[in-house]
């Protein structure tokens, strides 16, 4: 009686922090909050001091230990894709949950100049139960001399089982302490929920490819007046795309990709500046992972390129379909075709390619064709945010934004 009371009131006291000191750790963070807006001048919040760095890990509660993930090793790969599979983020209503692949992950976390330590594992009695990630990126921000070299930190991950042990603050820790010994000490983050403090808060829209599908799984819902075939006729696409010269990338597109990508990117007030190694990683087709095609003009000119990632969501408990396949726009450039009738191809040959539905945030030029190609505001929103940088102007609009994160 007396241990099941004392656990009630431990339980009960982590409860009433939480309630009384909401965002007590990221209070103890380099975020500008409200009130100190206005003193901060635009750039770095604290600098850093590398001989202040601390040399060893953080301590974990006991049987707890950290472990550097190998993707390339099969059986780890394995281990993230389960943990992610079975305890990465769900919609509000419990009804989906993301299902990143391993060739997806090995993409997404594998990228040049990818630092082995930043593949953060936490395990107990060799299994995993947390995990968070960063890559090394060069983010531009609001001009030409803040090239900032920073981290990108993705997948904070914990067990459902052991959530409510102080686990993800202790992670988060970890991980800036290993940029920090890289001498590096800004990050840039996406999240669905708004801790301190969001740089912009952008809007998830959805384009229906598979209306019947979408309507059984409980993606979309059907008002009054609307009919499952009243709905498949709205959204009916052509079987090919309208664009002459369409079609997959090749290796040989890389230089004038990187060109058409790093002249567009200038456009807006947060940017990474791409090499040709880097757009051969994030832009050659990889089955199921990525998919980029570019508009071939006369003596081989490439004028434009569309391009969008995979991710299927699991969904929760349905009687037919185990996934929703979603489609999500990653960068498209249109220098000569109309931003229109690109992405009007992009829904086309997202269809051919068996998704469900086409995503996009309400980021760069992404306004421009969302509501004449019948796209949806989602419910969700999805929040930018930068540590340790102050903004000018502390926030961005989301068409500033000129980032997407996988
Ligand atoms: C760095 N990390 C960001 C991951 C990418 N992210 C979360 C994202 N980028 C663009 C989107 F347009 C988008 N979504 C549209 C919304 C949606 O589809 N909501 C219903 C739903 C279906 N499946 C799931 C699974 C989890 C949560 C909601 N789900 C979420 N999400």
């Amino acid at each position: 009686q007396q241990v099941v009371l004392k656990k009630n009131t431990q339980y009960n006291q982590q409860l009433i922090d939480k309630l009384n000191k909401p965002h007590q750790f990221w209070q103890t963070q380099p975020m500008p909050n409200i009130n100190e807006m206005d003193k901060l001048k635009p750039g770095p919040i604290q600098l850093g001091v590398l001989a202040e760095v601390r040399k060893d890990p953080f301590n974990l509660i006991d049987k707890f230990e950290w472990f550097n993930v190998d993707l390339r090793n099969e059986e780890q790969a394995q281990q993230v894709y389960t943990l992610l599979k079975e305890n990465y983020v769900e919609d509000d209503d419990n009804m989906f949950r993301f299902d990143y692949s391993i060739e997806f992950l090995r993409w997404a976390l594998l990228p040049p100049g990818q630092y082995s330590d930043w593949l953060i594992g936490v395990r107990v009695n060799q299994k995993l139960v947390g995990f968070i990630t960063g890559i090394p990126v060069t983010l531009h921000i609001e001009n030409e001399q803040n090239k900032v070299k920073m981290t990108e930190i993705n997948f904070l991950c914990v067990h459902k089982k052991i959530r409510a042990n102080r686990l993800a603050p202790v992670l988060i820790k970890e991980i800036t302490r290993r940029v920090h010994i890289k001498n590096m000490w800004q990050a840039v983050y996406t999240a669905g929920i708004v801790v301190p403090t969001p740089i912009s808060q952008t809007r998830y829209y959805h384009r229906s490819l598979n209306a019947k599908k979408l309507i059984e799984v409980g993606f979309s819902s059907l008002s009054a007046r609307q009919t499952i075939s009243r709905q498949q006729k709205l959204y009916k696409l052509p079987e090919e795309p309208k664009t002459p010269g369409i079609r997959p990338m090749k290796k040989k597109d890389v230089a004038q990709v990187t060109k058409l990508l790093n002249e567009y990117l200038k456009n807006f007030k947060l940017y990474f500046k791409y090499t040709d190694e880097e757009v051969k990683h994030w832009f050659l087709p990889r089955k199921d992972v990525i998919s980029t095609y570019v508009v071939e003009k006369e003596q081989g000119i490439v004028t434009d390129f569309l391009s969008f990632y995979n991710l299927p969501s699991q969904v929760i408990k349905n009687p037919k379909y185990t996934h929703l396949r979603a489609a999500y726009s990653y960068y498209n450039v249109a220098t000569q075709t109309p931003i229109v009738q690109l992405m009007y191809d992009a829904l086309i040959l997202a269809k051919n390619e068996g998704y469900d539905v086409f995503n996009a945030l309400d980021i760069m030029d992404n306004e421009k064709f969302l509501k004449e190609l019948m796209f949806c505001p989602g419910d969700g929103q999805l929040n930018y945010y930068l540590y340790n940088w102050k903004l000018e102007n502390d926030m961005l609009k989301p068409e500033e934004i000129g980032i997407v994160l996988v």
